[in-house]
C-alpha cells in the first residue's frame, strides 16, 4: 500500500461531526427507537418505550390502615372522657393492618384508644373523622393512571408501582448492540504477566463498560492480531450482528495499522483524522449500513474520543436527549498552551482550597491510564485559542460530583508513600476524603502553599548551614503565612543499586572513586540538597561523582534508571528501591514535614488527616512494615508562625 493512502487527516472537528451526522442519517440510524416488552422484574435501569399504566387501583379494597376495630364514626359523634360511647356487638368489628374494611364500616380506631369491656362490647371516649386510618380504593394509584411517562429510567420504586396494580410486562426501549474489538498482535489477556513489547489489553474493558454506563449493551471482543484477513472477517461479521461496532487500534499510519485500509475495503470511510487532541487518527466508517468507529489505541484516546462520537449516537439511537453535562468554574494553577489548530481535550484535577476552585492538568499521556482515573474534569482548548494562563478562569466539564472534589484534600509538594498510605486511610470505611497529589518536589510545595493552591505540602528541604530541615525556607518564602510545620515522618534516604549490589556499593567514597555512574535529583528536590550536604560533609568534590549534572524528578525514575541498567546508583527512598525490587545502602536519616497553613487547621478533612497521623494504630503499623520510616516526632509540631 501506499503511504499516501493512510496519511491521517487533520478534518476540524465541527466538519468531522456533520459529515458523520449526515452518513448516520444516510443509513437511517436514528430510524427512532424500537421498543419491546419485557417483564417488569427484568426491567431495572430500562428506558420506558411506552408510557405505563395502572393495570389496576392500588389499593384495590378499601383497607384499613391501623390495627384496632372497624366502627361506623358517626356512633361515636358524642365521645368524650367525660362521656364515653359504648358499641355493641353488630357496631364494631376487630381489624388488622391490610384487611379489608367490611362494606357497613367507615373508619377504624386504633386498638390503643379501644377499651374493652367484655368480647362484645368496647366503650371509646374519642369521636372518629370519616374514613380515619383508612386506606381508600386507589388511595395510592387509580387504575388507568399514569405511572411511568415514556422515556423514564426505571427504578426499583417505579418497579413496585406497576407490581402493585398488576402490571407485569412492560414496553421499554431496545438499546443498540455494540461490539468493541481490540485489535493489535501486542495484546494478550489480562493475567498472564507481559513481557517486553506485550501489552495487557485492558481497552475493551474500559469501552464496553462506559458504553454500558451510557446505556448501550456492549460486549468487548476476543483480540484481533494485526492482520488485514482477520481483520477483514471479524468487521465483516460484526456489522451483521450490532448496531454499532467500536474497533480500538491500528488507526493511526504504522505500518501494521490496518483499520482504516480494510474498512474502505469493505465499506465507506467518512472521515479519517480529526483536529483533536487527543484522538487525531480516529476512523468514522459505514459498513454494510453499520456504523463502524475506529478509536486509536492508546487508552485516553480511545475514551475521549468515544466521548466525542460515540455518547451520542447511543442517546440517538434510542430517540432519548442527552443528559445534561455538568460545569464547574475554576481558576487555572498553571498556564496552560495549547497546540494551535486542534481542539485539545486537557484531564483536569480540582481542589477546592479556601473559597477558590483551582484547576490543574492532571497529566497529558495519551497512554497515561491514571491521568483519567485521577481526573476530575475536561477543559477544552478550541482550535485557535492559545491556551489559558496561569489565574484565568475557566469552565471545567465535571467527570465526578463537586461534592467529591470538595471533599478532597490538595497536597503538592515532595512525594512520600505514607500519603498513598494516608489517601488510603482517610478514603476507606464512613471517611470519604480523597488526597489529590501532585509530586512536584519540596520547593514546588511551598511555591503552592504561597499561592494558595494547597492544603498541605510535603516538605524535607535541609539547611545546609543549620542542618535543620524546612524552617529556614518556610522563614524566606513564606514569611507571611501563618502555618504549622507538623511532622509526618523520619526516612531513611541512601543510594538505590541494583539487585544484590553486584558493584558491592558502601557509600559516595565508593562511587566517587571507581566513578561508578550516577543519577542525580532536580535542583530544588529535598533530596538533591541532602546529597549536597552529605557529599560536603564527606569533602567529595560533586564534579568527580560520575553522572551529577544527570537529573531526574522523582524517586522512582531514579530507581527506574537502577533497574533497567542505564545507571548504577542513584540517591532515593527505600519504598522506590523496594518498588522495583532493587537493594538499598542508608546513608542518611532525614526528617520530612508537613506544611499546612492555620487557615485550613480547623478544615474537618485537615483535622481528620491529623487525627490518623498522631492517634491511629493502622497508620503506625502500615508505615513501619513499608520499612526505612521512624515516626517519633509524628504529628509534633516542629515550627509555628
Ligand atoms: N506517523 C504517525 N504516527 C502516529 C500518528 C499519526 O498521525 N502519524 N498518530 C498518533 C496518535 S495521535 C495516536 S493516538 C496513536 C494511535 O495509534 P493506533 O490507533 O494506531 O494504535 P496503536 O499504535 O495500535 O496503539 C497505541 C498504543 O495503545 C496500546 N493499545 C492498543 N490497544 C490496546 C488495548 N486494547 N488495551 C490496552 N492497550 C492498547 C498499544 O499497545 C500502543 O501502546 O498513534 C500515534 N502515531
Ligand atoms: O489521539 Mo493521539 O492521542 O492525539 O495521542
Amino acid at each position: 500500500m501506499n503511504q499516501k493512502d493512510i496519511y491521517v487527516k487533520n478534518m476540524p472537528l465541527g466538519e468531522a461531526k456533520e459529515k458523520w451526522h449526515n452518513a448516520l442519517q444516510e443509513i437511517n440510524f436514528y430510524h427512532g427507537a424500537k421498543v419491546k416488552e419485557i417483564e417488569v422484574e427484568k426491567a431495572l435501569g430500562r428506558i420506558t418505550g411506552a408510557p405505563v399504566f395502572a393495570g389496576h387501583s392500588s389499593p384495590a379494597y378499601n383497607a384499613a390502615a391501623m390495627d384496632g376495630i372497624a366502627v361506623h364514626f358517626a356512633d361515636l359523634a358524642s365521645a368524650s372522657d367525660a362521656a364515653p360511647v359504648r358499641l355493641g356487638p353488630t357496631q364494631f368489628k376487630a381489624v388488622n393492618t391490610g384487611n379489608s374494611l367490611p362494606q357497613e364500616f367507615d373508619a377504624v380506631v386504633m386498638i390503643e384508644d379501644v377499651h374493652y369491656i367484655n368480647e362484645n362490647e368496647v366503650e371509646l371516649a374519642i369521636p372518629a373523622t370519616p374514613w380515619q386510618h383508612v386506606r381508600t380504593i386507589g388511595e395510592d394509584i387509580v387504575a388507568t393512571e399514569l405511572i411511568l411517562p415514556e422515556g423514564h429510567t426505571i427504578r426499583p420504586i417505579d418497579q413496585g408501582a406497576m407490581l402493585a396494580t398488576g402490571v407485569t410486562r412492560v414496553f421499554v426501549k431496545v438499546p443498540p448492540k455494540v461490539l468493541v474489538i481490540p485489535t493489535g498482535s501486542e495484546l494478550i489477556q489480562p493475567g498472564t504477566p507481559p513481557a517486553p513489547g506485550q501489552i495487557i489489553e485492558f481497552n475493551s474493558r474500559i469501552l464496553a463498560g462506559t458504553l454500558n454506563e451510557w446505556g448501550a449493551v456492549a460486549t468487548g471482543a476476543k483480540p484481533i492480531s494485526d492482520d488485514k484477513e482477520q481483520l477483514r472477517d471479524a468487521i465483516s461479521k460484526a456489522v451483521k450482528e450490532n448496531d454499532i461496532v467500536v474497533m480500538n487500534a491500528g488507526a493511526s499510519a504504522g505500518t501494521r495499522d490496518y483499520t482504516s485500509t480494510v474498512l474502505a475495503e469493505l465499506g465507506e470511510v467518512v472521515v479519517h483524522g480529526v483536529a483533536t487532541k487527543p484522538g487525531k487518527p480516529v476512523i468514522l466508517a459505514i459498513v454494510d449500513n453499520t456504523p463502524v468507529i475506529g478509536l486509536p489505541g492508546y487508552p485516553v484516546s480511545a475514551i475521549l474520543t468515544m466521548r466525542i462520537f460515540v455518547h451520542e449516537m447511543i442517546y440517538d439511537f434510542m430517540d432519548m436527549k442527552m443528559p445534561p453535562t455538568q460545569w464547574a468554574t475554576a481558576r487555572m494553577s498553571r498556564p496552560m498552551h495549547s497546540a494551535m489548530g486542534v481542539d485539545e481535550f486537557v484531564r483536569i484535577t480540582l481542589g477546592q482550597v479556601g473559597d477558590e476552585l483551582m484547576a490543574t492538568p492532571a497529566g497529558k499521556g495519551a497512554g497515561a491510564v491514571m491521568s483519567l482515573v485521577r481526573a476530575d474534569g475536561i477543559l477544552t482548548l478550541k482550535a485557535g485559542s492559545e491556551g489559558v494562563g496561569a489565574g484565568e478562569e475557566v469552565e471545567i466539564e465535571l467527570l465526578r460530583p463537586l461534592t467529591d472534589v470538595q471533599s478532597t484534600l490538595v497536597a503538592i509538594g515532595s512525594h512520600d508513600n505514607i500519603i498513598d498510605v494516608l489517601a488510603n486511610l482517610l478514603h476507606k470505611g464512613r471517611k470519604t476524603i480523597r488526597i489529590s497529589s501532585a509530586h512536584v518536589g519540596s520547593m514546588g510545595g511551598i511555591m503552592a502553599i504561597r499561592r494558595g493552591e494547597a492544603h498541605l505540602a510535603g516538605s524535607h528541604l535541609l539547611d545546609e548551614e543549620t542542618g535543620e530541615y524546612n524552617i529556614s525556607f518556610i522563614k524566606r518564602f513564606l514569611p507571611d503565612v501563618p502555618l504549622q510545620l507538623i511532622n509526618l515522618c523520619y526516612r531513611q534516604q541512601g543510594l538505590i543499586v541494583a539487585k544484590g549490589n553486584p558493584l558491592k556499593i558502601k557509600g559516595f567514597e565508593d562511587v566517587a572513586k571507581n566513578k561508578y555512574s550516577f543519577i542525580n535529583r532536580q535542583n530544588g528536590a529535598g533530596t538533591r540538597l541532602l546529597t549536597d550536604k552529605t557529599l560536603r560533609d564527606m569533602n567529595i568534590d560533586p564534579t568527580t561523582i560520575n553522572g551529577y549534572e544527570h537529573e531526574e524528578y522523582t524517586h522512582m525514575s531514579v530507581a527506574a534508571s537502577i533497574a533497567n541498567g542505564s545507571v548504577n546508583c542513584g540517591m532515593g527512598i527505600l519504598a522506590a528501591a523496594n518498588a522495583l525490587n532493587l537493594d538499598f545502602v542508608p546513608v542518611a536519616e532525614e526528617r520530612y514535614d508537613l506544611i499546612i497553613p492555620k487557615e485550613f487547621l480547623n478544615d474537618l478533612k485537615i483535622k481528620t488527616l491529623l487525627d490518623v497521623i498522631r492517634n491511629n494504630s493502622e497508620f503506625q503499623k502500615l508505615v513501619l512494615a513499608l520499612g526505612g520510616y521512624n515516626l517519633r516526632d509524628s504529628g509534633n509540631i516542629m515550627y509555628e508562625q
